[in-house]
């Protein structure tokens, strides 16, 4: 086994976390989330997305999220783009990174971004050719890693192919997103056999949506393989507009547990972690979908 002594956690929740909110969420609420997630430890926030305000609405104020947040020096504060028009509103926020993303699946890739797998990768590599001129780092998101919501089973041998071609045109880092949340824990790991074929382990990240509670068993399937950059989302927030009824990321409380629980360094703390998340959750109207979260609260020792 390769488990890491330290893990990278990517906190998504102000993008993928709100993305599909029904409800509107003010400017300031997505701010205070950022910056409470910061002051949690979390390194690496994915602030926003700079898509067409139309697909995806309640990501329409993210300009005005990046030019009013306090910034810590020690986070990185993503966007997500989907091509060159999302990667030159993000350099005008001073976006500190960008991701861009593409799908194992030509029906999802469609629906959730209107071309095909080819096109997809022809506009990130026009978002990874300006953003290297702009001297900005660029991430890689794979969507539909193990199943899709419009073609069924994923072939890891595709999975394989979409993340070599993203890795070769310049992201630094493949986020491999079980979109859906269909995933067990052999199947990720045939998955990740394949891809980690082309590309380093240490180039790899997981992305897991818990719609069928494998999260956490898939994420230990993955550090054992010695994937250490996990994505999550505090109090499990979530869902992706175009993958109905898929439920949130995996909780990160519930990631930071697990890592406490086989001594992985990871820098969060933990209670104050929590109580963002139910921060968020009450001002949505729920109750936070991490366990973690639910023990701590009461005090289940
Ligand atoms: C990709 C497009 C833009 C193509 O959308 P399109 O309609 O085919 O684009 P177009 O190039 O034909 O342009 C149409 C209009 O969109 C505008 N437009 C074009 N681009 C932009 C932009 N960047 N920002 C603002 N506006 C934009 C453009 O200016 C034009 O405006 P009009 O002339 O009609 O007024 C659209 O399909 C889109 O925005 N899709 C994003 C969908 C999305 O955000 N999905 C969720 C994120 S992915 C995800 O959650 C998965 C992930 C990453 O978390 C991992 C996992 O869990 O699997």
């Amino acid at each position: 086994m390769n488990v890491p002594k330290k893990v990278r956690l990517v906190e998504v929740g102000p993008r993928d976390g709100l993305q599909n909110e029904q409800q509107a969420i003010d400017t300031g609420t997505k701010i205070q989330l950022i910056e409470q997630l910061a002051a949690a430890g979390l390194g690496y926030i994915e602030a926003g997305a700079f898509v067409n305000p139309k697909w995806v609405p309640q990501m329409a104020g993210s300009a005005e999220v990046f030019e009013q947040l306090k910034r810590a020096e020690h986070v990185t504060y993503a966007a997500l783009v989907p091509n060159l028009q999302g990667f030159e509103r993000a350099l005008a926020v001073n976006a500190s990174e960008v991701a861009v993303f593409c799908a194992a699946s030509e029906a999802f890739t469609q629906k959730n971004t209107n071309c095909s797998i080819e096109e997809s990768l022809q506009r990130a590599a026009a978002v990874i050719d300006a953003a290297t001129t702009a001297g900005i780092k660029v991430r890689g998101y794979i969507s539909c890693v193990v199943g899709c919501p419009y073609e069924g089973a994923i072939d890891p041998a595709q999975v394989a192919y979409v993340a070599k071609r993203l890795f070769d045109l310049g992201c630094y880092e493949i986020s491999l997103g079980d979109t859906v949340g269909v995933g067990t824990p052999i199947a990720v790991s045939q998955m990740l056999a394949a891809v980690s074929d082309n590309i380093p382990m240490d180039k790899l990240a997981v992305h897991f949506h818990d719609t069928y509670g494998q999260a956490l068993a898939n994420i230990l399937a993955a550090l054992q393989l010695g994937v250490a950059v996990i994505d999550s989302s505090v109090a499990g927030l979530g869902g992706c507009p175009y993958a109905k009824g898929a439920s949130g990321n995996v909780a990160t409380e519930d990631v930071v547990y697990l890592l406490d629980g086989m001594g992985i360094e990871h820098g969060i703390d933990l209670p104050q972690l929590a109580s963002t998340g139910r921060w968020i959750s009450a001002l949505l109207g729920r109750a936070p979908a991490s366990k973690v979260a639910q023990a701590l609260a009461a005090d289940i020792k």
